[in-house]
């Protein structure tokens, strides 16, 4: 589950003292399970609880938005699961009662910052009328429409429930040299899956790997303590306090949620 991804954190020092859950039962079974000293049987009393400082909020994507504020408004510090929250307006109010946040954890591995050192993304390319969004441009119905007919054909009926990324991502390469044909990078360059934790880069033909410690519970899952540094990086070099970080502004929080609005 989303809860026993985090334990991974413990990666970075931080230690698990308390567990809620809608139910005690469920909160002692998952306590018991993964020695957690603490349960509680409600987010309110984790919420009222002045020992704990981080909370990390692993609950089902509609609840991100209430537990989160139910959270900061406890002036807790918040790490969400992905999604952030079902929506833009969502993530906003979100934003505006946490003021500062760290990142989301693929934007931290070094892949990721290698990407942003040697790729050539292009330029924008507004001024072609199928690019604007309020004349229906864009790749969501401009493109995406040969990848939805596609999952369709799989699924029989609606597209959705399947969530097929494969069949999107095997676009993207057809659909960058569609929208804007300047949109390559320099040289050969490719990021190999899984594509939520990369840690292999191919470059001309050469793969150049990024290994994670060890021991890995999931695919890749201790790649979240390169979050967790960036975070002690942060917290260290901040004199005023834990700032925004630089790697993942609030304002890409907010236009990656806004991206998936039209969903
Ligand atoms: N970072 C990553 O790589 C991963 C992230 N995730 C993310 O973690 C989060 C949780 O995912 P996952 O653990 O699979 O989800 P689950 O479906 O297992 O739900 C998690 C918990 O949400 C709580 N919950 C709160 N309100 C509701 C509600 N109204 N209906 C149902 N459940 C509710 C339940 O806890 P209770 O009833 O005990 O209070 C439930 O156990 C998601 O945001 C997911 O995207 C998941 C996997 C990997
Ligand atoms: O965020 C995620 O990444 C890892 C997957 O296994 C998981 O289902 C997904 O929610």
């Amino acid at each position: 589950s989303g809860l026993e991804w985090g334990l991974e954190w413990e990666l970075s020092g931080m230690r698990r003292s308390v567990i809620a859950s809608r139910s005690l039962e469920r909160a002692k079974e998952f306590a018991n399970r993964h020695g957690i000293p603490k349960a509680y049987g409600s987010y309110e009393e984790l919420a009222n609880d002045p020992d704990v400082g981080e909370e990390l909020l692993g609950v089902l994507h509609t609840e991100h938005w209430c537990v989160g504020l139910l959270f900061l408004k406890a002036g807790k510090n918040v790490l969400c699961e992905k999604p952030f929250a079902m929506n833009s307006g969502q993530v906003k109010d979100l934003v505006a009662a946490a003021k500062k946040m760290e990142a989301i954890w693929s934007r931290c591995f070094p892949v990721h910052a290698e990407l942003v050192k040697t790729a050539y993304f292009g330029s924008p390319q507004l001024h072609i009328p199928r690019s604007v969004k309020e004349l229906g441009g864009g790749a969501l119905l401009d493109i995406r429409v040969y990848c939805l007919q596609h999952e369709s054909v799989i699924t029989d009926k609606d597209p959705y429930p399947l969530h097929l990324m494969i069949l999107h991502f095997f676009a993207f390469d057809e659909l960058s040299d569609w929208i804007n044909p300047k949109m390559h990078f320099l040289f050969p360059l490719q990021v190999l899956g899984p594509m939520h934790c990369p840690t292999t880069l191919l470059v001309n033909d050469k793969e150049i790997g990024y290994p994670l410690p060890e021991p890995l519970n999931f695919t890749n899952s201790t790649g979240l303590c390169c979050e967790a540094v960036l975070i002690i990086l942060l917290k260290s070099s901040s004199s005023a306090g834990f700032e925004e970080s630089p790697r993942m502004p609030l304002a890409d929080s907010v236009g990656v949620a806004f991206s998936q609005d039209s969903q």
